[in-house]
């Protein structure tokens, strides 16, 4: 479980996260939702301590991680497995050395327990017969999957995910939704997604936060999300025509 309390961040003078708390739950995919520029990202990248937090604390399983000596910070750092915006894989390393690159910058298994683990893991996002392919070389859904498959390398207990569907075909999207959410349930991860992504929310929402303004403004599941009193939240979930639309059927 992540706790996030009474979190503020701001960037020059500018508070962009206001009191925020919330818990993610282990071994369930956390969302946090809300438009763009609100603030999801800065609350996803305070979680994992890329920006320090004006005040307010981030614990990781009753260890409080915001306010531990980077020594100790690096403890838990190994336990998180990161997929950002786009792929952020390394154009110049094959999809086998992109796998394997967290195992040689954190482990101290020998080449051959590496490849096994490399192959386990592209094995578990689908993938065969693409070890020697470049990025470039693989389609965009394909990169998404070498990019889980580099996630959980280290078998992470804690797994980020910032927009894992940007740039992707809808039913593309729904197979990495899928995806994310059998391995957050396989390994028992506490996983964070970031997303606006209606289909997501709707798919694999088992706990949501809603981010407006920088401001938790709700928290649910997909259960209770479409019948939700919170104004600003409807302006965000019915903003497409497909959901105007259920709505008008429920
Ligand atoms: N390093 C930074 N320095 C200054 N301002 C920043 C920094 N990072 C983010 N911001 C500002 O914080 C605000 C929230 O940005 P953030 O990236 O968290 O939005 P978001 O909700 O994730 O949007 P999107 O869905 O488009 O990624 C924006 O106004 C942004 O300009």
């Amino acid at each position: 479980m992540i706790e996030v309390k009474n979190v503020n961040k701001s960037f020059h003078g500018k508070q962009i996260l206001f009191d925020v708390s919330a818990t993610f739950e282990t071994g369930q995919t956390n969302l946090i939702i809300g438009q763009s520029g609100h603030g999801k990202t800065v609350l996803l990248k305070s979680i994992v301590g890329l920006h320090q937090i004006d005040s307010g604390q981030i614990v990781y399983d009753d260890e409080v991680f915001s306010e531990m000596p980077f020594s100790e910070q690096k403890l838990i750092r190994k336990k998180i497995g990161m997929l950002f915006q786009g792929s952020a894989l390394f154009d110049s390393l094959t999809v086998e050395e992109n796998v394997r690159f967290p195992l040689d910058m954190f482990s101290d298994k020998s080449l051959e327990e590496k490849s096994d683990r490399v192959n386990f893991c592209l094995n578990r996002v689908n993938l065969e017969n693409v070890n020697h392919l470049y990025p470039s070389e693989i389609s965009g859904g394909m990169q998404k999957r070498v990019a889980i498959a580099r996630a959980i390398a280290l078998n992470p207990q804690y797994l980020f995910c910032d927009e894992p569907n940007s740039g992707l075909d809808p039913k593309t999207a729904i197979v990495i939704d899928e995806l994310i959410y059998e391995i957050t349930k396989e390994y028992g991860i506490t996983t964070i997604i970031n997303t606006h992504d209606m289909n997501s929310v709707m798919a694999i929402g088992e706990k949501i936060i809603y981010i407006y303004q920088g401001r938790k403004l709700w928290e649910g599941n997909k259960n209770d999300i479409l019948l939700a009193k919170e104004e600003k939240l409807n302006d965000f979930v019915f903003a497409s025509e497909l959901f105007k639309r259920i709505k008008e059927n429920l």
